[in-house]
């Protein structure tokens, strides 16, 4: 799936009015929306993790540091425990790290089919010539990158420039080539649930594959109050075009709970299609610990100590 963008129309978003305290009692409600048996609980978590892009994007990367991600996003989960569950070959849905990174990644990964997603564009903050950001987009391409995590100029949303804002994702969206395109809104930084639901508008009108909330990096990262808005852009785009564009919450996210939290807002909003790693996937560092940790005590009905789990 690609999704091949259109022109600019402003006219699908410009008289959006968001009701913040009803988005708020929306999102707030969601946790509670399912109770989960148990073995129901354990096949959401280990969709979750199917959905992960396993991230890391820390000054201090290395080579091996990259090569141990990509050996936990081929295994995520220990084998005595999917066993124990009757699933086999589960593995994260991409790895996400910086483009230097790339090559190591994709050295680790080999044959297992697991995509390497790249940040670009001057990521966090983007704050770069556009001539340079679209360079460093071809060259994380060309190191093999299956996906292109980019982050969009902030200024054009706060001076509702969306004229700027379309032509830049639709450059960044052709220098991706055949890769595809997830597009980092940092909601934290966007001032308002309008301006959210506007950004989210022009990013997939531009052709963004997927719609990303945040960096990890920004004050605020993923919210639900956020994701509940930028899903029910999506679903008008849908309506609008008959295009299924996907969502990633990315920053934060560290609990099972919170896996759970944001799959029954996919299923409630978009319907089952948004609970596929196609359409779906969680930007995290550190949330496959206490996935597995959940795991574990379905299985064996306790913790295990977090010394006998692999570091995640
Ligand atoms: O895109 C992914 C984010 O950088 C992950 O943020 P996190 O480190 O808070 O999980």
């Amino acid at each position: 799936m690609t999704n091949p963008g259109t022109d600019p129309r402003p006219d699908w978003f410009e008289g959006i009015r968001i009701n913040t305290p009803a988005v708020e009692r929306r999102a707030a409600s969601l946790p509670a929306r399912r109770s989960l048996k148990k073995d129901h609980q354990a096949a959401w978590l280990l969709n979750a993790v199917r959905c992960i892009d396993l991230t890391t994007l820390a000054g201090d990367d290395t080579p091996d540091r990259v090569a141990r991600l990509c050996a936990k996003a081929r295994q995520p989960i220990a084998p005595e425990l999917l066993e124990a569950v009757g699933v086999s070959g589960l593995t994260t849905g991409a790895v996400c790290v910086y483009p230097t990174m790339v090559a190591p990644a994709k050295r680790a990964l080999g044959d297992s089919g697991i995509p390497v997603a790249s940040v670009a564009t001057g990521f966090p903050a983007g704050l770069m010539p556009l001539d340079l950001r679209l360079a460093e987009i071809r060259y994380a391409v060309d190191q093999g990158a299956d996906e292109i995590d980019i982050v969009i100029t902030r200024a054009h949303v706060l001076q509702a420039d969306w004229t700027a804002l379309y032509d830049e994702l639709r450059a960044m969206r052709e220098a991706c080539g055949t890769a595809r395109m997830k597009a980092i809104l940092a909601t934290g930084d966007l001032k308002s649930l309008e301006n959210v639901a506007k950004a989210s508008h022009v990013a997939m009108q531009a052709g963004a594959d997927w719609i990303k909330t945040s960096t990890g990096k920004e004050g605020v990262n993923a919210t639900l109050a956020v994701s509940l808005v930028m899903c029910r852009t999506i679903r008008d785009h849908h309506a609008s075009t008959g295009v299924k564009v996907g969502f990633k919450p990315a920053g934060g996210l560290r609990t099972a709970k919170d896996a759970i939290s944001w799959q029954v807002l996919m299923a409630e909003e978009l319907g089952r299609d948004w609970l596929a790693p196609d359409l779906f996937r969680i930007g995290a560092s550190s949330l496959l610990g206490d996935i597995e940790r959940q795991i574990s005590h379905h299985v064996t009905g306790r913790y295990a100590a977090a010394h006998r789990l692999a570091p995640a």
